[in-house]
């Protein structure tokens, strides 16, 4: 299944984004019954200690004995503390390799990033060393991050025990993978929100505002737009005609639904459906983020003059040019 987008900054193409549905990773730990009808199953916990502002590494603590009670009877639990960013993809490699059944995000969509793109390698799956034919690695989340954006398209909360029962019941679901592909061809693969320009920015400043919590990423959002400037792009679907797009605030890609801390940005992309959804910002200030912020996080916002949509489909390939030949800023990957 191919469902690509692609952006490239010219006249002098700077980076490319490309994003296509992967193979389908699993979201849980087991299949349809639960984990009692199985053997002894090894669950590698990938815990990032300073997500949320130190919050995570906090509740995982009082979480163990919890966490070993409900499954110790039926899994191996293997704990890994991250050491520093970067470091849940190695974990998560290793894991994999190792014939780990579940790799599980214990953080907020940082740390799941960092583990989804650790199911890859050069472009595909990690192979495992278990050379059973049915034998794969399943994806697995406790959010625990600040804004735990992902977990939010299932309706799912903060709440790492409730977390723990989802995985004791063993619920399991197909899992769509986007691929941008950078300019130089590295591959990176997100499940949740990419975006370029103003929330890309807002992204990496929200960092910096993390102690104030989901409200970070508002805040984030007020700094990007300062000296921020709106760019003409052009808009290439499937090889077609190019159309303009004036003013261009931010592009979303959504794999689903969330970014921000809880912003509905493309509110009707579903992480399993094949497709993605595009959602482009126009000609934004500060003060029109600040007006239509409710609508945002509603999903409202797709009814406004100045927002456009689209949802794309399985073979789609999807182009986008600047008409600015300054770099932009690269995509960020939630
Ligand atoms: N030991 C560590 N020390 C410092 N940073 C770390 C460590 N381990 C992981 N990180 C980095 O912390 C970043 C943010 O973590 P995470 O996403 O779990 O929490 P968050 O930012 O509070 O949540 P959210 O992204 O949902 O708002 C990750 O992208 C990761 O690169």
């Amino acid at each position: 299944m191919v469902c690509g987008i692609a952006a490239v900054t010219m006249p002098k193409p700077s980076f490319s984004l490309r994003a296509e549905q992967s193979s389908a990773l699993d979201l849980s730990a087991d299949a349809t019954s639960g984990l009692a009808s199985h053997s002894r199953r090894d669950f590698v916990f990938v815990v990032n200690p300073k997500g949320a502002n130190g919050r995570t590494g906090k509740e995982w603590k009082k979480l163990l004995p919890y966490l070993r009670t409900r499954l110790g009877g039926h899994c191996n639990i293997c704990e890994s503390i991250t050491s520093g960013p970067s470091h849940a993809m190695d974990i998560t490699r290793e894991a994999i390799r190792e014939g780990a059944d579940a790799v599980i995000a214990v953080g907020g969509d940082g740390t799941l990033h960092e583990v989804v793109n650790g199911f890859f390698w050069a472009g595909n799956l990690v192979p495992s060393l278990d050379r059973r034919p049915e034998h794969s690695t399943a994806l697995g989340l406790i959010p625990l991050g600040t804004g735990s954006d992902f977990a939010r398209t299932f309706g799912w909360k903060n709440d790492p025990y409730e977390a723990v029962e989802r995985i004791v019941r063993g619920f399991k679901s197909k899992l769509d993978v986007g691929i941008i592909t950078g300019q130089s061809g590295e591959q990176h693969f997100f499940i949740n929100v990419a975006d370029i320009h103003l929330s890309a920015k807002a992204g990496y400043y929200a960092s910096k505002f993390k102690r104030f919590g989901n409200l970070c990423y508002v805040f984030g959002a007020l700094r990007a737009f300062i000296g921020h400037t709106n760019w003409d792009l052009k808009v290439k679907v499937n090889g077609g005609e190019w159309e303009v797009f004036h003013k261009v605030t931010a592009l979303c890609i959504g794999n689903a639904k969330f970014f921000g801390g809880g912003m509905k940005i493309t509110p009707t992309a579903d992480p399993s459906s094949g497709n993605l959804e595009v959602v482009i910002l126009q000609d934004f200030k500060w003060y029109d983020f600040v007006l239509k912020l409710h609508k945002l996080y509603k999903g409202t916002h797709l009814s406004e003059r100045n927002v456009s949509s689209r949802s794309h489909h399985q073979h789609c390939h999807y182009h986008t040019s600047s008409l600015r030949s300054s770099l932009p800023l690269p995509p960020l990957l939630q």
